[in-house]
């Protein structure tokens, strides 16, 4: 209903077109019987001839109202077809990282493509044709029961089945279909899935495997779907068959009141072709049925997405939103004993992957976090611009929660590096420029991502178009790449989550000395494996299993001689094995080290 409000009047005026149109449908046999009348009665050609003129006046008139109800109906559920995905689209920008984790995105594509499609059928068509069959039968029914009261009873007496058909079948539709839509959620998701893992399918040799998957899948879809055929294929053949009894028992019936003198030929003429008038639309109803069926079910699907609601939201009652102070630099952090723990399935409990974590970065400081794959550098970096709120504690900036922040306000603060790059299938520039509104800023920001040259080298240079159908950047660049994007929007807070491990070392130390410069009076959060990276920073954490194992500066660290101490021990040997030639990572060497 909320989108089908907003053309209440439009539809109206489109459901009045359909009346009107069927109405003047209905005034043809009576004028045919008319005709039939006077030619037996002898009447004069120029009456008939009038009834003729009446007719094509009647049809021009149907034809102008059938034009608008299409037009408009049908216009009218491609608005609303649109306006649904608009908003869907919108509210999937809206939703968490927990709710993508639990959705596959092959069915979301099902849903904004197929299941929207399905809802237009039935806010627009189905609502025409349903009109259209209410009406044309009522107005077919009166003018017969005008005519005999009688031999309509001995019409209608076969077809009170109908409604029961319409029922059983309708359900069953209903069910099949949502199945249908559920395998070609499985169906996208699997295309999608080996679409972007197709490397590893090919590296793995998994071709025929994933074949034979496909093949199951799409097999059991096309089963589900000629069970859904034949459901349909029933709808309308059992229909005509009890309205055929009808016709059948109007031509016995009537056929002998003819011939016995009480009606006219005209009226029999008149009553069988209501009958043929008034069988239609209750063929129709069958598939209108069907309309209303599958678009029910894609619409319980679609409200899936809509009824679901953001994990992080902005600051709404009993939070009051808070404004930051204005600054010139970067902004404080301070983490109040946080803990995390991701969203359990149901019957498991949920795990704390971070678990009182308590430490203050003044604006202008940079942090540095290391710890083992795993430790929870990620997550304690997600939490700052919300990408998932703390189950316990507080995240503060510059003194004010963050879930008292506008989300908009509080992103705009931050440039986010996350540990994959993804990049869209744009221009470089446009990349770079993300979010940024002065183009100088991305090129100021390549710089220091030490990928100016590297661009100037494409020979598209900043027009260069990335992904598909554009150039593949490696590794490496696409991570600076993904650096040069944050900090183009010139924030005060930067994130880098292990933002260069693909980049090498040599390249890492140039970024890094680029990077503090650029960053002077801005605060930054690096996590990082490598001690490298982290080294420089004011103060550092080591995480270990989502506790803090050790803080403090890098000379302390060393001196304390603990776990970060022989974590820096081990990647020293590490950088000795690999810039030997003839050191390989797997000899026994590095694992006693
Ligand atoms: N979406 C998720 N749902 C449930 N558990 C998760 C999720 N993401 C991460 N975890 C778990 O949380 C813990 C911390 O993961 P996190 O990604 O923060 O570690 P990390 O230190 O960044 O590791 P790495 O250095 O390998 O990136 C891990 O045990 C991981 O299994």
């Amino acid at each position: 209903m909320p989108w089908v409000k907003p053309y209440r009047w439009r539809i109206a005026y489109g459901l009045l077109c359909v009346v009107l149109s069927t109405a003047m449908f209905s005034w043809l046999p009576t004028l045919i019987r008319h005709a039939l009348d006077a030619m037996a009665a002898g009447a004069p050609l120029r009456d008939i001839l009038k009834t003729a003129a009446t007719m094509v006046g009647v049809t021009l008139g149907m034809a102008v109202f059938r034009f608008q109800m299409r037009e408009i109906l049908n216009g009218v559920s491609r608005i609303i077809e649109h306006d649904l995905r608009e908003d869907l689209f919108a509210h999937l920008a809206r939703l968490d990282p927990g709710w993508y984790g639990r959705t596959r995105t092959g069915e979301l594509m099902a849903k904004l493509t197929n299941d929207i499609g399905a809802v237009r059928m039935a806010v627009g068509p189905a609502i025409m044709y349903l009109t259209n069959t209410i009406f044309g039968g009522v107005f077919a029914l009166s003018f017969m029961i005008a005519i005999s009261p009688r031999l309509t009873l001995i019409a209608l007496a076969p077809m009170i089945v109908l409604p029961l058909i319409t029922l059983r079948l309708g359900k069953a539709i209903h069910d099949r279909f949502e199945r249908v839509q559920a395998r070609f959620g499985d169906l996208t998701t699997l295309v999608q899935e080996h679409l972007s893992g197709l490397r590893i399918i090919r590296a793995y040799r998994q071709e025929d495997a994933e074949q034979r998957r496909f093949d199951d899948i799409s097999r059991d879809y096309l089963e589900r779907n000629v069970a859904l055929v034949r459901l349909n294929a029933m709808m309308g053949p059992s229909f005509t068959f009890f309205a055929g009894l009808g016709a059948a028992a109007v031509l016995g019936f009537g056929g002998a009141q003819v011939v016995a003198g009480t009606i006219s030929v005209g009226a029999f003429v008149a009553f069988g072709l209501y009958l043929a008038n008034l069988t239609w639309p209750l063929i129709a109803l069958g598939w209108v049925t069907s309309l209303f069926q599958r678009g029910a079910a894609s619409m319980t699907r679609l409200l899936d997405i809509l009824d679901a609601t953001p994990a992080v939201a902005d600051p709404a009652p009993p939070r009051v939103a808070v404004p930051l102070p204005p600054t010139s630099g970067g902004r404080g952090i301070t983490l109040e004993h946080v803990r995390f723990a991701y969203p359990a399935r149901e019957g498991e409990t949920p795990r704390e992957v971070l678990q009182d974590i308590s430490v203050t970065v003044p604006p202008g400081a940079t942090l540095g976090i290391v710890g083992a794959t795993g430790s929870g550098k990620s997550t304690l970096l997600e939490l700052i611009p919300r990408l998932a709120d703390v189950t316990g504690g507080r995240v503060l900036i510059d003194g004010v929660d963050v879930r008292d922040i506008p989300l908009a306000v509080l992103r705009q603060e931050i440039g986010f590096v996350p540990q994959e790059s993804l990049l869209f299938s744009e221009t470089l520039a446009t990349n770079l420029g993300y979010g940024s509104e002065n183009p100088d800023d991305a090129r100021w920001a390549s710089e220091v991502a030490q990928l100016r040259e590297t661009i100037e080298g494409f020979p598209g240079g900043w027009d260069t178009m990335l992904g598909e159908r554009g150039i593949n950047l490696s590794g490496g660049q696409k991570q600076r790449a993904s650096l040069a994007r944050a900090l183009a929007r010139r924030p005060s807070v930067v994130i880098l989550d292990d933002a260069l491990s693909a980049v090498d070392t040599h390249t890492e130390a140039a970024i890094l000395r680029e990077l503090r410069h650029a960053l002077a009076g801005r605060t930054a959060i690096i996590a990082s494996h490598r001690i490298t990276a982290i080294r420089d920073a004011n103060w550092i954490l080591v995480l270990d299993e989502g506790r803090v194992a050790e803080q403090g500066t890098h000379d302390e660290l060393l001196r304390r001689q603990g776990r970060y101490w022989t974590l820096l021990r081990r990647q020293q040997l590490e950088d000795e094995i690999e810039g030997d030639p003839a050191g390989r990572p797997e000899e026994p060497a590095l694992r006693s080290g």
